[in-house]
């Protein structure tokens, strides 16, 4: 098993990463705590619930199944959990488990950040693409104008990731998870980027994703220990972020998973940096490793103000400019601002040049 320690200025929190640790979960809790509610999804639960309930038999323990998908990152979901969690009787020394993916882990963790004004969460992530979203203590919910509007930095007290659930990850969700992992190596490590250009996602073993995984935890590790609340070098995490987070929220929540939407995110501030610091090769050669790995590059008509619109709602935007993560070279993340137009003009050029791209 591989271990790490979080360290912020406020505390400190441990990552077990390893197989098998479902089965053995109660070694992994404080026994003193007055109840425990275990939140997942549909999918997740008929995998993994069983095993979580029965590891937790010591303690008074409930559970509450949401259904699958970024919708769930909703305030009526976020309300109903809070609901159902008086109604079993919670109190400010009971704990929340977040099994699942990000989205359980999102919307758990700000149930946990808000109930009674705060009670202890661990983080159960069972998606590649939650080896980011499980680490930082960024919770949060959508509001309707946008993405994880309404949220808190509120870190767990552990992240217990057992790689075993990786298993039953279908291919979308495993493309979705390493384009995070991508995004990772992107914005601080060019040798690990070449590693992950020479990978393909679906047919690792388990070694080598695990490998890639704590490569990608510990980089976001480092970030998020020297910056918790996002003041600073935190904002580089966010590459690819801005137009990420509106496409998914145009398209309409689902059409494009989380990670497939950062992928898009990737090339478009990389095609940016291209422009303005004269080097397209790294654009090119994602390009490429995408299509490889059939990331669904091909969008349906784009509607440019629209798309420009939900940018601005993006909480890097300074003085109503969006603000941009850039890559200078790999590993070298600048912010930079642009205007609207300058904006308009980018978002046009770079999908019609997309669009050739993928008919290459
Ligand atoms: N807080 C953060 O720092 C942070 C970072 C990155 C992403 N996010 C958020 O995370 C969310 C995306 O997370 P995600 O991609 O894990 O999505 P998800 O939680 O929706 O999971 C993806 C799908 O995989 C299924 N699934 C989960 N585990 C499984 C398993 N082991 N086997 C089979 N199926 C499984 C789920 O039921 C779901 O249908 C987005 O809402 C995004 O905004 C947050
Ligand atoms: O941890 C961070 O910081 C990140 O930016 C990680 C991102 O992968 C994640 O999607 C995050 O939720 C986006 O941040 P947001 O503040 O724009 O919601
Ligand atoms: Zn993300």
């Amino acid at each position: 098993m591989k271990q790490m320690l979080i360290k912020s200025k406020t505390t400190s929190y441990p990552i077990y990463l390893g197989t098998d640790l479902l089965k053995r979960l109660e070694q992994y809790i404080n026994p003193s705590y007055t109840s425990v509610l275990v939140i997942t999804d549909q999918t997740v639960a008929t995998y993994y619930l069983d095993d979580v309930m029965n590891a937790l038999k010591q303690f008074s323990v409930h559970h509450i199944v949401i259904e699958p998908g970024e919708q769930s990152k909703s305030i009526e979901q976020f309300y109903d959990i809070h609901t159902k969690a008086l109604s079993f009787g919670l109190d400010r020394h009971s704990l929340i488990i977040a099994l699942g993916g990000g989205v359980v882990g999102d919307l758990a963790g700000f149930v946990a950040a808000t109930f009674m004004r705060g009670i202890d969460f661990i983080q159960i992530p069972t998606t590649i693409l939650a080896h980011d979203s499980s680490v930082g203590g960024k919770v949060a919910i959508n509001h309707h104008l946008g993405k994880n509007l309404i949220g808190q930095f509120y870190v767990p007290k552990a992240v217990i990731y057992d790689v075993a659930t990786l298993r039953t990850l279908d291919k979308r969700e495993i493309r979705s998870g390493y384009a995070e992992i991508i995004k990772e190596a992107l914005i601080s490590d060019e040798a690990f980027f070449n590693d992950l250009l020479l990978t393909n996602i679906y047919q690792t073993d388990a070694k080598t994703q695990v490998n890639h995984l704590y490569h990608g935890m510990r980089i976001k590790a480092s970030i998020v220990q020297q910056d918790e609340r996002e003041q600073n070098i935190r904002r580089y995490l966010n590459f690819g972020h801005t137009l990420a987070h509106a496409l998914e929220q145009q398209l309409g929540y689902g059409q494009l998973t989380h990670g497939e939407a950062v992928a898009i995110g990737l090339l478009f501030a990389l095609y940016i940096s291209a422009n303005e610091y004269g080097n397209k090769h790294t654009y090119l050669v994602l390009l490429d490793w995408f299509k490889k790995h059939d990331y669904p590059l091909m969008i349906p008509k784009i509607n440019v103000n629209d798309l420009l619109n939900r940018m601005k709602v993006d909480k890097k935007v300074v003085n109503r400019h969006i603000q941009m993560v850039l890559l200078k070279s790999v590993g070298q993340p600048e912010l930079k601002c642009f205007t609207d137009r300058e904006m308009v003009e980018y978002i046009t050029s770079f999908f019609s040049e997309l669009m050739k791209g993928i008919d290459k």
